[in-house]
């Protein structure tokens, strides 16, 4: 595996018209991974995107591509001299052009093009449709040409803006997997931006949460989902609902579901009031349990149903149970906490609720990276 560095954002800011839309960014992707900038509408993803592949000027901070300082204040380096490939939402296909003639456009020079459009071609599954015209092609199929295209010429990273939110849901994912096994097979570094986190957790190594131009968290998915460093990651990525608590040791928090404890612990101070995240999957069924909630809504999954609870002080949560016991809304079920990771934050108002994520000092427990 290649640990080298390949892409830092420092410090960045970038936007239009002097309006900083991105602010203050700092990443970093190592050779051979693959990043996702993932976050609501409008909150600077593609500004972002466009900042890295140059098409926007950088109006603080620099961003350097392995030892090369390619944007910063005043600079810009022109797109086509910095080894960046892109591909597009709407694939940007030559229509002219057949599928070998658009894959070998970036390269037609070099004296072994057809033998690299051969090879790129059988890597995206299209040497059978070589001689067709982009109009001849379903949606998934033109967007395999295209990142066929922009991996030709050997970039030294490959942006993907939304590459797959033209396809509908079963080829979407089926692509987004494809996508993943094709970069890591030639070890392509890439960073894709999307709004839909299931694409996100697919694809990519790394993944940062924007919110309002900033970037809260830069992580594994893993991490997103189990250690959210915000509330605000906490609530864009998966499901969860909060519960006021109070933190009763370091590691440990009273709630109205009993003692909830994990493998965090939190420097916060003791007695202080939080809001503790839980997940649809911290709970399970306990029928012998004598902690009860009352069944308002479900939601059949398949091999899982999602259940709405209410707890007798009206706090409500959501339970993924196995989908083979149904329970009716209007049912009292027992339940259980099954969490191994505490997340919590100080409460709004709460002495606490000063504090930065860095100062509650969380120490992190978790195998994962
Ligand atoms: N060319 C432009 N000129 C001025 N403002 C722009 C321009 N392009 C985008 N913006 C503004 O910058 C902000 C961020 O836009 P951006 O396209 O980066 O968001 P995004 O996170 O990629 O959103 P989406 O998921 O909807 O594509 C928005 O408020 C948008 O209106």
């Amino acid at each position: 595996m290649n640990h080298e560095l390949l892409l830092s954002l420092r410090n960045l800011s970038c936007g239009y018209q002097e309006q900083h839309v991105v602010q203050g960014l700092n990443l970093h992707l190592n050779a051979g991974d693959i990043g996702c900038l993932l976050g609501p509408s409008g909150c600077g993803k593609t500004t972002t995107l466009r900042a890295i592949a140059g098409f926007e000027p950088v109006l603080e901070g620099e961003i350097q591509l392995a030892d090369q300082i390619i944007s910063r204040a005043g600079f810009t380096l022109a797109p086509e001299k910095r080894r960046i490939g892109m591909v597009f939402q709407d694939y940007a296909l030559f229509p002219h052009l057949t599928v070998a003639e658009n894959v070998a456009f970036g390269i037609r020079k070099q004296p072994n093009c057809d033998k690299q459009v051969g090879e790129l071609l059988e890597l995206v599954k299209l040497h059978q449709l070589a001689q067709r015209y982009p109009h001849e092609l379903s949606g998934g199929q033109q967007q395999r040409v295209s990142l066929a295209r922009a991996l030709a010429p050997e970039p030294r990273l490959l942006l993907l803006d939304e590459p797959f939110s033209n396809l509908d849901g079963e080829l979407r994912r089926r692509l987004s997997h494809e996508v993943r096994d094709i970069l890591k097979a030639r070890g392509t570094s890439a960073i894709l931006v999307t709004h839909d986190q299931e694409e996100a957790f697919a694809v990519s190594d790394h993944v940062g949460v924007f919110n309002a131009g900033r970037l809260e968290q830069w992580d594994t998915p893993f991490n997103l989902y189990h250690e959210p460093l915000t509330p605000f990651v906490a609530s864009f990525v998966g499901q969860g609902y909060f519960i006021r608590g109070q933190l009763v040791s370091a590691d440990a928090v009273q709630t109205e579901l009993g003692v909830i404890r994990g493998n965090r612990a939190y420097t916060l101070p003791q007695g202080c009031a939080v809001d503790v995240l839980l997940r649809p999957d911290d709970i399970v069924p306990a029928p012998e349990s004598e902690l009860k909630a009352r069944i308002i809504g479900k939601t059949f999954l398949g091999a899982a149903t999602l259940y709405r609870l209410q707890l007798p002080t009206g706090s409500q949560l959501e339970a993924i149970f196995p989908s083979h016991a149904d329970h009716l809304p209007g049912q009292d079920v027992g339940i259980r906490v099954a969490a191994d990771h505490l997340v919590v934050f100080p409460a709004p108002g709460s002495v606490a609720a000063h504090f930065s994520p860095s100062e509650s000092g969380v120490r992190r427990f978790s195998s994962a990276v």
